[in-house]
């Protein structure tokens, strides 16, 4: 697992998500926001209904924190965490991230 920046702030987070509808949350270039809110939320039971997206402004980008966040939790990219780009997916039915 990573030691970003955003970890320290994970129960604030999630507590906050508990009280409110939408949650903006702003950090730095490399805080951690793509990458780890995506294994913060499912932590907290976030995708026991539903799935979690991460929109990345470039394909690159989208293939790239995808191939990371299963890197850093060891697990088969395509499988709980999976990316989709215009021609190409990288999911299945047990995608959740
Ligand atoms: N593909 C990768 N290979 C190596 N390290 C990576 C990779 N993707 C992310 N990282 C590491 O994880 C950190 C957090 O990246 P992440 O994309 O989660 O940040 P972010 O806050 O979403 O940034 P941005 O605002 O630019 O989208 C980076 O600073 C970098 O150290």
């Amino acid at each position: 697992m990573a030691n970003l920046p955003i970890l320290q702030f994970e129960e604030k987070i999630v507590e906050t998500g508990e009280k409110n509808s939408v949650v903006v949350i702003i950090g730095e270039t490399g805080s951690g926001k793509s990458t780890q809110l995506s294994q913060i939320l499912p932590r907290h039971g976030y995708t026991k209904s539903g799935i979690i997206a991460i929109t990345q402004p470039r394909r690159v980008a989208a293939v790239s924190v995808s191939r990371r966040v299963a890197q850093e939790l060891d697990v088969p990219l395509g499988e709980d965490f999976g990316y989709a780009i215009r021609f190409e997916d990288r999911i299945s039915s047990k995608t959740q991230d």
